[in-house]
């Protein structure tokens, strides 16, 4: 067996990359099946971003496509005249002086046609780079508003890709696609005008093939379509597996699913591959049809124009004439041909964009939402149900008043809704039935930043950013000054660990924090919190990473954390909630207990349970 085929999962390839079909390990929703009709609207839409450029750049595209074209159309006129009146004239003896007449004005025409192309692709490059940066642009910053319900139904990597993949995909249409197309209709008007003008009947004869092809072609087309949509649904799913492959890297090897997991991406990539394969063969079949139309009417052009010549309803320099424009007629059609693939290619991409930027965030804020008012604290579940999936309640009525300042925590197995309750809080989510309220409003009626900027969030997987230490603990406040920084650091006890990095808050950290201890990535993240200042403040298993001699050290840290806060607290490690003011217990999406620790301790519960289960645990 070959090294690759080693590579590519061994000799079982073809029979368990088949079984791979039927397998449910990796499921990813074909979301990105879309089958809409060819839709004109669409391309309409996608040229709305050239608009800001068409004052600037357009009008000299415009300019030098014209003059371009213009130069091409006249050298087959230039061409015949030469032939006819200086080369062997119809009456007379050949003209040289005209003959250098003709050759320099063709010199002339060659050099205007090469400065005015040179400074057309300049031009269609940057208008065609411009635009699709806008969007890009536009479709990032509109991915970066939806909601996570939004997120919670699509795999990273298939996001990705529309902002990569799909957006590149349009590159090629805007920087040349578009002023070819134009320059070639125009070419081709150009050139069946001048052709019938000349002889009507040589003219009509020699097009007689291009309705056949265009019959022929356009079967083509539907299918081809399809095939490239096909291909970026494909690729997606590569994205997503490559994306969850990598993120689960340690996963995998701790599992020695290394093998599995290459034979799947083996699969994957086969039938990608296969699809590519099919759309670029039907691709492919534009060009010989296009050939073979070429063929049929270069041969009727010198059978039936030499018929012509004889009946002297031709002279040789306009046959000449006939067959250079011949030539480029079938060009701008086989370049249309390919621009027509191009285009298909771009309609499946934009779609799958479109299909982005049509996306309305689930969590929207109302036509006239108020800034919230810097606010005291207080917080109201009023009769709260809510739902992820249809019918599958995950909150079922959900009733909480929380004072200013009080620090309240959320107790419960394992799924009853602890999370749940917080995204509410965040606005993440909306309620299917009743209200929260913060300081008496309903947080549906304020802006969610004026919002979110009061409420800060410390959760267990802490997302660290590429940057240095000072700018993730800042990214709490953009605008908090480096002292600030360290100050906070040193309130939840993480100055020194800092100052033990190489370059101390400098200290560059990759992506996700990789470098970090999760320990160390959690005091990072409370300083963050600290800074941001909020008056809400959640703790979703915040100290879950956090070992027991740390978690003595930061428990100071923390009092003056959550001092004059109202906070919610998240914990399975009921130790550091035991002086909460108020545990809420949580069971299936109701709450079944709630009180503080005595009293719930009292009351023999289920609360009384749980602490019981992790005494005993814990002494076992
Ligand atoms: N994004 C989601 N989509 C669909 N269902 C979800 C989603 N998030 C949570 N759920 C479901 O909602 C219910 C409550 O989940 P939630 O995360 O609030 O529980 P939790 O009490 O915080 O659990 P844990 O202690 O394990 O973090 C669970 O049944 C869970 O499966």
């Amino acid at each position: 067996m070959s090294e690759a085929e080693k590579n590519r999962g061994g000799g079982e390839k073809q029979s368990s990359a088949q079984n791979f079909d039927k397998r449910e390990r990796f499921v990813y929703q074909d979301d990105d099946v879309i089958e809409k009709p060819f839709n004109w609207k669409q391309v309409a839409r996608l040229f709305t971003y050239m608009k800001p450029y068409r004052k600037q750049l357009l009008p000299l595209v415009i300019a030098m496509m014209v003059l371009g074209t213009l130069t091409r159309l006249a050298i087959p006129a230039i061409v015949m005249l030469a032939i006819d009146e200086a080369i062997q004239p119809v009456s007379g003896e050949p003209d040289k002086g005209k003959l250098f007449m003709y050759a320099g004005l063709m010199l002339g025409l060659y050099i205007i046609q090469w400065a005015a192309n040179t400074f057309r692709i300049r031009f269609t490059n940057i208008i065609g780079q411009k635009v699709i940066y806008d969007l890009r642009h536009a479709l990032f910053r509109h991915i970066q508003k939806l909601s996570f319900r939004f997120f919670d139904k699509r795999p990273a990597g298939s996001v990705l890709v529309r902002i990569t993949n799909d957006v590149n995909a349009l590159q090629d249409l805007f920087t040349n696609g578009v002023v070819n197309l134009m320059m070639d209709c125009v070419q081709l008007v150009g050139i069946v005008i001048i052709l019938l003008a000349w002889n009507f009947k040589l003219g009509l004869a020699v097009m007689i093939t291009v309705p056949l092809m265009f019959v022929v072609s356009s079967a083509l087309r539907k299918r081809i379509r399809f095939a490239w949509q096909d291909v970026r649904m494909k690729q997606s799913r590569i994205n997503s597996h490559l994306n969850e492959c990598i993120q689960g890297i340690k996963v995998t090897q701790a599992y020695v699913q290394e093998k599995d997991n290459i034979r799947f991406f083996h699969h994957m990539n086969t039938i990608n591959n296969k699809a590519w394969n099919k759309a670029s063969a039907l691709n492919q079949t534009f060009g010989p049809i296009i050939e073979l139309t070429a063929a049929v009417g270069t041969f009727i052009l010198f059978w039936y124009g030499s018929v012509l010549i004889q009946q002297q309803e031709l002279t040789i320099g306009l046959l000449v004439g006939f067959a250079n424009y011949i030539g480029n007629f079938w060009e701008p059609i086989n370049r249309l041909g390919q621009m027509y693939s191009q285009l298909l290619i771009a309609m499946a991409s934009s779609e799958r964009i479109f299909e982005f930027m049509d996306e309305k965030p689930t969590v929207g804020e109302l036509p006239n939402a108020r800034k919230l008012p810097p606010i005291r604290g207080d917080v109201t579940f009023d009769s709260i149900v809510f739902e992820y999936e249809k019918d599958r309640p995950a909150l079922k009525g959900i009733s909480l008043d929380v004072k200013a300042g009080q620090s309240i925590a959320l107790v419960g197995h394992t799924g009853s809704g602890k999370s749940t309750i917080i995204n509410l809080l965040c606005r993440f989510y909306d309620p299917v039935q009743g209200r929260v309220l913060v300081d008496g409003q309903d947080i549906r009626d304020v802006t969610i930043e004026s919002l979110r900027s009061q409420v800060g969030i410390v959760l267990q997987d802490t997302f660290i950013f590429s940057g240095t230490i000072r700018d993730n603990i800042r990214f709490g406040r953009l605008d908090a000054t480096d002292e600030e920084v360290e100050e906070a650091a040193k309130a939840v006890r993480a100055h020194d660990f800092i100052m033990s990095l190489p370059d101390g808050y400098d200290t560059e950290v990759q992506e996700r924090g990789n470098v970090l201890s999760m320990g160390q990535r959690q005091l990072l993240s409370f300083a963050r919190a600290l800074l941001a200042d909020p008056r809400i403040l959640i703790l979703d298993e915040a100290t879950a990473s956090i070992d027991t001699e740390t978690e003595l050290r930061i428990q100071e840290a923390l009092k003056t954390l959550l001092q004059g806060r109202t906070s919610f607290i998240i914990a399975h490690r009921l130790s550091t909630i035991r002086h909460a003011d108020t545990i809420v217990v949580l069971d299936h999406g109701r709450i079944v207990e709630q009180g503080n620790h005595d009293e719930l301790m009292a009351h023999r519960g289920v609360y009384y349970g749980l602490i019981e289960a992790q005494y005993r645990f814990l002494s076992a």
